[in-house]
Formats: structure tokens, C-alpha cells, sequence
């Protein structure tokens, strides 16, 4: 017996549903989709999809797109006015339906409001245990994975700070997860449909930095590109400027920043006049910049102006309510990257909830994804964290500590250098900062001679030398 049933059953789904006729023409409509409609059920009888689309009420047409390739088509849809005069996002799909000879019989097209998935979602993945805070970015989502209280009131205060326009300082260990928290400011913000510019000040020696921020006239300088070239501020017109380790930057180069902020317009090296930009700064920071004040390696100046929303991010070890969320979240990653679908036991839990992890999220990450890759076992529970897995030692016996340094030519001096670089990483777990401090250097000297030697440091079971593998993240 055929299935037979009362269409308007579909009334009661969760997702928009329109099914059109070859010509766009609405031969149905579901209750969900006429809820976040601007139109009533009288319009969609006599509209055709192509009005709707002329109207400027939606940006996109993927009836046509069906229609046109004979094939389904996905997209994220904005539509401009509800009817409360608000704005939707909304995933659709058009799936054309053919006749036997081929041809578009009819077109049936999906829309989940995202606003109410996201929602969903979250109270979902509450419900077993792990949070995931996404933002509305097209481009980028970025996950911030939470459990604890402490995180939870951050993510509030950084909602808030995300629907002004002021800068934002944000303080916190290596690896407590700035640049995530940025992410999630800047795509939380009206700002999210343009980029959000990472610059790590503590990567590149002065003139260069210079060079990357500011951006050139041609002929600038030597070496200069001979047409120029546009700066990374200049870049973030529109979005968002993070400026991370903002303690490593040169003294000379954080008066030229004071400036951008106080007027607003940036001037390329060698150029007469400024550029107006409309960015937003967030700056971070794991130093204390009023000891780097103290100090008289950071503006006192610079200081107060972006300050002016501070936020601490807690190290791992002070909020111990997110290490068995994000354990959670690792270990599906390394399931989806090594296709081996690991658990823990409560006892192993336990054991990772009491360890203190100086390299915070950063060291639970490549912690989790080495536990994946050296268990023995393709699936199943992992009963306890073997003890010699945490700390340097640890390391130092399972890795490959000789480094392959065939691409580069080295002296050897330089080869020495090179060595006590990779076992200072090794012994720190590769937390930099730990491995400068070891060698005597500042922090800012030893991501110079990384980027020299070409050593990408993942914390993980390698250091590569010379050629990389594609990068990881
Ligand atoms: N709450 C989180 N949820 C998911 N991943 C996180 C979270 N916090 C940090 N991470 C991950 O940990 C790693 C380190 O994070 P991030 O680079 O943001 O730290 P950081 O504080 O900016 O480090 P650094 O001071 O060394 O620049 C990244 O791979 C990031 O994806």
C-alpha cells in the first residue's frame, strides 16, 4: 500500500520546506518556513521564486542554480527583512526533481535557520557534557570548547565587548587559547563578514615587521616590491586586527601604532599622505605589560589605549571544568584525522584533570593526539595515561631527537645552535617560552632562529626541519 498522509504533517518539522514547480512557481509551502517568512501564504500563491529574488529580500537564487545545473545546491542565504524587520541566515537546499526524460519536473528547497540551529546545537552537545559556542562566520567558525563556569563568564563579558567597536587586551599563559578568544570576539561581532588579520609580533625582526604592518610605497626601500605593497592594517579595513604577543613589539614600531589608533589612518613606509581604516584591535599578550612598562620595553601610552576592555584568560590548571570537554573534542579530531575512535576511562580522566599542564589547551591538544597515535590498540577505552607520557623525559625517549636538517647547509656552529634548540623544545614540551628561557635567549630571539632553521614546533611526536608537511591546522 502506497504511503499516503496530511501534508500540512509537515507543518510541524523544524525546517522551512517550499516545493516549486519547473517555472518557480510555490506549490507549497510549510508553517515553519511562512514563520521567518516577510511574505504570507496569500503572496506565495501568487508569487514565482524569481519575484522573491528581485525584491532584494534574499541574495540568492538557488532555485536557478537547481534549475540550471540540474543538480542540488547548497548555500548560506540571507534574507534581509523578517517580519519583525530583522535578518535571517539561513542554509538552503535546492533539490531539483527530474520527469523520466530529464527534465526539471520540479524543485524542492530546505531552510534551516541558523540562529535557531546553533541554539539547538549548544543545548545539545550542554546535554552530553561539552559546549560548543559557535559564531554566525560563513568563513571561519570557531570553536570555543567549554565545560568550566570560568569560561563561561568570559565568553559572556567577550559577547558584550564583541557588539561595541572598542580594543580589547587580552592576557593569558601560552596556549590558554587568545587567539581563539579573538576569533570568537571578531565573529561575534558586526565585523564577521571581513577577515580577522593575525599578526604574531614576536615572528619577524623589526624592519620587517615594520614592512608587513605598514605596507610600502614602491621604491620604498631595497629589495622593496616594485609596486608595493598593501600593510596588514590596511588589510583588516573592515575587520578586525589581532596583534598577538603585542609585548614583542619593537619600541619605535609601537609609537607608529599609537598613531594608526589615534588618527585612524595608516601611512605607508616611503608614502606623504595617510589612509583612512576602519579596524578593530585586539591585542594579546602571556607578559605582564605593566612589568614590560616598568621595564621601559612597552608604552605606557599604547597601554592605556588598548586596554580598554581587558581579559584574562585563566591557564587550564584553574579551570579544570573544560579538560574533559576538550579532551572530548581532541580526541573525535584525532579519530577524524587517524580514523581510530579512542575513549577514555573515568581513571584516565581523573589523571588529566590533576595534572597541571603549563602549555595549557595548546599542551592537552598534542598530549590527547599523541595518546591516540602511540596507543597500540586501533579502538577501545584507554584504562590509564601511562606516567612517562607527561613531561620532558617522556619526550625525549619515544622522539626522533636527531634533527633532519639535509635542505638546509649549515656551519657548525649553526648545526650546534640547532641542536640545543630542538632538545630545549623537547625538554619544555615545546612551550617556547620555557625553551628561550633554557637557551638564555628572549622569546622574541628564539622565534627569529625557528623561522631561520625552518623548525615548525607542534608539540607533537616531531620537529620538522627544512620542508614542512602541510600545516596542521
Ligand atoms: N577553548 C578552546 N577550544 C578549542 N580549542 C582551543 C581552545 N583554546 C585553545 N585551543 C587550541 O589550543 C591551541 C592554542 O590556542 P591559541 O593559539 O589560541 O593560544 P594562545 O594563547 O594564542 O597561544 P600563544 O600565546 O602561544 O600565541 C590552538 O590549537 C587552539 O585551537
Amino acid at each position: 500500500m502506497p504511503f499516503s498522509f496530511d501534508k500540512s504533517l509537515l507543518d510541524n518539522v523544524d525546517v522551512g520546506i517550499v516545493v516549486y514547480d519547473k517555472d518557480g512557481w510555490v506549490q507549497f509551502v510549510n508553517a515553519t518556513h511562512l514563520k521567518f517568512s516577510y511574505y504570507t501564504y496569500e503572496d506565495f500563491q501568487h508569487f514565482n521564486t524569481y519575484d522573491i529574488y528581485r525584491s532584494k529580500v534574499s541574495n540568492i537564487c538557488l532555485f536557478d542554480k537547481a534549475v540550471k545545473t540540474k543538480r542540488p545546491a547548497t548555500a548560506i542565504q540571507h534574507t534581509y527583512h523578517g517580519r519583525d524587520d530583522s535578518s535571517y541566515d539561513k542554509l538552503v537546499t535546492a533539490i531539483p526533481i527530474l520527469d523520466e526524460f530529464g527534465n526539471i519536473a520540479n524543485v524542492v528547497s530546505t531552510f534551516v535557520d541558523l540562529n535557531d540551529f546553533h541554539t539547538k546545537y549548544n543545548t545539545a552537545q550542554r546535554e552530553s557534557n561539552i559546549t560548543y559556542d559557535m559564531s554566525p562566520s560563513k568563513k571561519y567558525q570557531a570553536q570555543v570548547i567549554y565545560g568550566s563556569g570560568e569560561m563561561q563568564r568570559l565568553l559572556d563579558t567577550a559577547k558584550v565587548i564583541a557588539a561595541t567597536d572598542v580594543p580589547v587586551l587580552i592576557t593569558g599563559e601560552s596556549g590558554t587559547g587568545k587567539e581563539v578568544l579573538a576569533n570568537f570576539i571578531h565573529n561575534n561581532s558586526s565585523r564577521w563578514e571581513s577577515d580577522m588579520v593575525v599578526v604574531d609580533c614576536a615572528s619577524l625582526p623589526e624592519h620587517l615587521l615594520e614592512a608587513e604592518l605598514f605596507g610600502y610605497e614602491k621604491g620604498a626601500f631595497t629589495g622593496a616590491n616594485a609596486s608595493g605593497k598593501r600593510g596588514l592594517i590596511e588589510i583588516a579595513d573592515g575587520g578586525t586586527l589581532f596583534l598577538d604577543e603585542i609585548n614583542s613589539m619593537p619600541l619605535a614600531l609601537q609609537g607608529k601604532l599609537l598613531r594608526v589608533l589615534e588618527t585612524q589612518q595608516v601611512k605607508r613606509i616611503g608614502a606623504l599622505k595617510g589612509k583612512n581604516i576602519d579596524f578593530r584591535i585586539i591585542a594579546a599578550t602571556n607578559a605582564d605589560l605593566t612589568t614590560c612598562i616598568q621595564d621601559g620595553a612597552f608604552r605606557v601610552d599604547l597601554y592605556y589605549r588598548l586596554n580598554v576592555m581587558p581579559l584574562t584568560i585563566p591557564p587550564l590548571r584553574e579551570r579544570t571544568g573544560d579538560i574533559i570537554p576538550l579532551c572530548k573534542h581532541f580526541l573525535s579530531r584525532a579519530f577524524k584525522r587517524y580514523g581510530k575512535p579512542k575513549t577514555l576511562s573515568p581513571t584516565a580522566y581523573q589523571t588529566l584533570e590533576h595534572y597541571d599542564w603549563p602549555g595549557n589547551v595548546r599542551e592537552l591538544k598534542n598530549f590527547i593526539e599523541r595518546l591516540v597515535i602511540t596507543s597500540s590498540d586501533f579502538s577501545g577505552e584507554i584504562h590509564t595515561i601511562p606516567p612517562e607520557m607527561f613531561g620532558a623525559d617522556a619526550n625525549l625517549s619515544r622522539l626522533d631527537r636527531k634533527p633532519k636538517a639535509s635542505s638546509l647547509s649549515l656551519s657548525q656552529s649553526e648545526e650546534k645552535e640547532l641542536n640545543d634548540i630542538v632538545s630545549a623544545l623537547y625538554r619544555s614540551g615545546g612551550n617556547r617560552s620555557l625553551a628561550a628561557e633554557q637557551l638564555g635567549v628572549s622569546r622574541r630571539t628564539l622565534q627569529y632562529k625557528l623561522k631561520k632553521y625552518r623548525i615548525k614546533v607542534n608539540m607533537e611526536p616531531q620537529v620538522y626541519i627544512g620542508e614542512t608537511p602541510a600545516a596542521k591546522e
